[in-house]
């Protein structure tokens, strides 16, 4: 029996804005995505993808033109029905923060329970408060004007702020952007823990992918209005199922790719770097125009010539054309036949400009790409929602 509860589903929205007042512009083109209780569920993608919008839709900020949206299973969302936002069980955190500048950061958090039309007393509000200020650690400051809190501290109470009706659904729109590297680094774990502490569920909105991985139980890859991939963390990075997935989402090495034979060991692709052994999946036919992607840490560099390659691998050889320093890493730029790959190694082994390497290429380090989507060498399935 599937014992998980589903806190939101969204079916087929659609959002159209009116472009100087001629044609509509979709922004929203049949999102559909399914979160379960407990999670922490991202839409990830660039700037104007329709991220910001989805999420506005499932808030009420914004009406769609069609879909349906439930809420716990309760529809707020479908033909003839739109419940407005103070009626949806949500809290909000977005990249302003929006918190009220002439009141106190306790005032700033008890504010949402005086108004939202329930009798409490004033004990009860200051019990609930000041727990919630503890939680996201302001106990401390709660008497300071809010305009007194360092960026970090008043993200945390935008979130005291979403938390303290104890909503259903928490709604989180790019929260972390408006810090500094450092503070975001530090927030993005803060904000991952509170979420697993208090078991809420939350549906978080960035552009970062490097947040989206470390905080996600699932990730939405949205491109012009879609969902063009859905899967944990790893499925997305490990396994995209496009071009786009597998450039948006880390850094990869993309290589267009002809299908050339079937060998004992692999099929065999002709790629701009050479000929490349790949597991291709089921239904690849000789002549199949392919990309081929490996991540840039997923390359072994030989410095010497290693010898025979290993049964499955590939050897290719090459120039190192620049070596970028980046701290705990290095990124080559290798250039291989005629083309350029980039190859992540520790600083302690890293090439020098000019040097010849040798690129081993294990082939279920590749993952083969159609336009038709996922054709991936490994087994296991994209986690589906529901
Ligand atoms: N109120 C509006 N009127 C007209 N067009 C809009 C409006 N809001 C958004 N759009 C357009 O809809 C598309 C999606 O916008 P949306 O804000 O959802 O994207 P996003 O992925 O959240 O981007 P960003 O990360 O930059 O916020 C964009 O092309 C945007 O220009």
């Amino acid at each position: 029996m599937d014992t998980t509860t589903i806190c939101l589903d969204v079916r087929d929205l659609v959002k159209d804005y009116p472009v100087d007042g001629a044609s509509d512009h979709r922004a929203v083109g049949g999102v559909s995505l399914t979160i379960a209780e407990g999670e922490m569920y991202t839409l990830l993608g660039p700037s104007g993808c329709g991220k910001s919008t989805t999420l506005r839709c499932v808030a009420g900020l914004e009406q769609p033109d069609s879909g349906r949206i439930e809420l716990a299973g309760v529809p707020v969302v479908d033909q003839g029905v739109h419940v407005p936002t103070e009626r949806r069980d949500i809290g909000m955190v977005f990249q302003s923060y929006a918190i009220w500048p002439h009141m106190s950061v306790f005032e700033n958090v008890a504010f949402p329970l005086r108004v939202d039309g329930r009798r409490r007393t004033k004990k009860e509000v200051r019990r609930r408060v000041e727990e919630v200020l503890g939680t996201v650690r302001l106990a401390d400051v709660a008497s300071r004007s809010a305009t007194q809190l360092s960026g970090g501290q008043q993200q945390r109470l935008a979130l005291a702020r979403a938390l303290i009706r104890e909503p259903r659904l928490l709604l989180l729109d790019e929260p972390l952007s408006n810090l500094d590297a450092r503070l975001r680094d530090q927030m993005r774990v803060e904000l991952r823990d509170l979420q697993r502490r208090l078991n809420v569920t939350a549906l978080f909105v960035t552009h970062d992918q490097a947040e989206a991985l470390s905080m996600s139980s699932r990730i939405a890859v949205m491109d012009q209005g879609r969902v063009v991939q859905e899967g944990t963390p790893r499925e997305i990075y490990q396994r995209p199922a496009t071009r786009f997935v597998a450039d948006f989402v880390g850094t990869a090495n993309l290589l267009d790719a002809e299908v050339v034979e079937r060998a004992a060991d692999g099929w065999l692709l002709r790629t701009a770097a050479g000929v490349v052994r790949a597991s291709c999946p089921d239904g690849t036919r000789v002549g199949d125009q392919v990309t081929m992607t490996f991540r840039p840490e997923d390359i072994r560099m030989h410095l010497s010539p290693p010898g025979a390659a290993a049964t499955g691998t590939t050897m290719l050889a090459g120039t190192v054309d620049r070596v970028d320093f980046f701290g705990e890493s290095v990124e080559c730029q290798v250039s291989c036949g005629a083309a350029v790959l980039l190859v992540h190694r520790h600083p302690q082994a890293a090439p020098q400009e000019g040097d010849t390497v040798h690129i081993e290429l294990a082939a279920e380090g590749c993952a083969v790409l159609t336009d038709r989507g996922a054709r991936l060498p490994a087994a296991a399935p994209v986690a589906k929602a529901g």
